[in-house]
């Protein structure tokens, strides 16, 4: 087969929810359910794929839109279908939980475009016979290496029953949560999610994680909710124990004004978000890190452009993540697996998701850290009818429509403040 024309006929659009403990960031906390949609493409000789991205509904619905204007469309003439879906998502700036940074139309664009994108390479993959890293570029690692991602957390959503992986409120339970991960998974790096605490206690965290894990590379995250002043002293005390330190203080100025002032690496996936932040950032040196992500850099080809990018500008590179299943796992595969200056362990909350999954198992497992770029053509996964269904009901029945970590943690304590340039 050579991958000639082949029609898109069909799009099928999937809200799911699955299980999600009770995260701790700097908006809030995670609540009992994680939302994503699932996406099918199928073309008229009766190839489909697959692409996963967000559940919240202003999201969803821009996708119920977009699907039926692509019917008809050849799966190679991507730029034809980003004209379409630009032109359906308008001006309409969505992504609004704050966590990956400021909202701009492209981006909402970008978002929207991004998983319909990874369908078509999908296909593209499967017809001729190729993984999808190979439509990247091909593979220049076998395996790709992702991040233990520590949450200080609850034991339990309030009046739930606690979870397996107990409550994350000290060093020692973030130590405990490290060392769990790192036996069932193998991981060789680690990154905490701060913004929770105050610096001072984030530090005595990374501390002790440096202590108990000595040589593992570590990352703090704690989501813009440091001032500039704060970021410094903190990569201070921190110096020579963190590989990089990730959005300490919000915007680029901020992130300048810090880096300026710090020999610690200073990455983001929130104040570099879309490609029009990407000159005044590097023109200041805000950034040393850019964290990909496919999922709102839109889609893989779009994204292995920005890493080029990044390598032409001195960038370093990681991969972002988001709670996500399956599907997102295989394409951030086989983006860094086709990647060569993406050289840090990528993010996953795979390991939140605890085993539940919308991919038939086999395809994807861990083996020290890192997972094998797929066996099959495409993706190299499928799609588990039997988990969609139950997934699709859990959406339907769960109550929830958007992501809203603030809310939720407002029903237990009314006080509180999203933590944005706060300590
Ligand atoms: O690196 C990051 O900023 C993230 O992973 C953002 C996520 O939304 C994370 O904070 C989470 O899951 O709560
Ligand atoms: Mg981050």
């Amino acid at each position: 087969m050579d991958g000639g024309n082949m029609i898109i006929q069909e799009i099928r659009v999937t809200p799911l929810a699955f299980r999600d403990p009770p995260l701790l960031n700097a908006a809030g906390v995670h609540e009992p359910w994680a939302l994503r949609t699932i996406i099918e493409v199928i073309t008229d000789d009766g190839l489909s794929g697959l692409g996963e991205t967000y559940g919240d509904l202003d999201h969803l619905t821009k996708m119920r839109e977009c699907a039926p204007a692509l019917i008809g469309v050849d799966v190679h003439h991507t730029n034809e279908i980003y004209t379409r879906i630009s032109a359906i998502v308008g001006d309409v700036v969505s992504d609004l939980h704050g966590l990956t940074g400021t909202s701009t139309k492209e981006k909402s664009i970008d978002r929207v475009f991004s998983p319909f994108e990874v369908a078509l390479l999908d296909i593209r993959g499967k017809a001729a016979g190729v993984p999808v890293c190979d439509l990247l570029g091909g593979r220049v690692r076998e395996a790709v290496p992702y991040s233990a991602y520590l949450f200080y957390k609850w034991d339990s959503h309030p009046g739930g029953t606690p979870d397996r992986f107990g409550a994350a409120l000290d060093p020692a339970g973030l130590v405990e949560q490290a060392a769990l991960f790192i036996k069932e998974y193998g991981f060789r790096s680690i990154k905490l999610k701060g913004g929770v605490l105050p610096p001072d206690d984030e530090i005595a965290a990374i501390r002790a994680l440096h202590e108990a894990f000595p040589g593992v590379p570590l990352r703090l995250d704690p989501n813009t909710a440091w001032t500039p002043e704060t970021s410094i002293r903190v990569a201070h005390e921190l110096q020579g124990a963190l590989q990089y330190l990730e959005d300490p203080c919000p915007e680029i100025s901020g992130m300048a004004d810090v880096s300026r002032n710090i020999a610690t690496k200073l990455a983001t996936n929130m104040c570099v978000v879309t490609p029009e932040h990407l000159p005044p950032a590097i023109a200041s040196d805000a950034i040393q890190v850019l964290l990909l992500d496919h999922h709102y850099w839109g889609g893989l080809t779009r994204s292995a452009q920005v890493a080029a990018l990044c390598g032409t500008f001195g960038l370093d590179l990681s991969m972002h993540s988001n709670s996500h299943l399956g599907i997102s796992l295989a394409a951030m595969t086989h983006l860094a697996a086709a990647t060569p200056n993406l050289t840090y362990a990528c993010d996953t909350h795979t390991p939140w998701q605890d085993g539940q999954d919308v991919v038939a198992p086999g395809a994807l497992r861990f083996v020290d850290g890192a997972v094998p770029v797929p066996d099959g053509p495409g993706l190299g996964v499928e799609l588990d009818r039997e988990a969609l269904a139950t997934m699709h009901e859990q959406y339907l029945t769960c109550g929830l429509t958007s992501r809203d970590d603030t809310g939720y943690m407002r029903r237990f304590d009314p006080e509180f403040v999203v933590k944005r340039g706060h300590w």
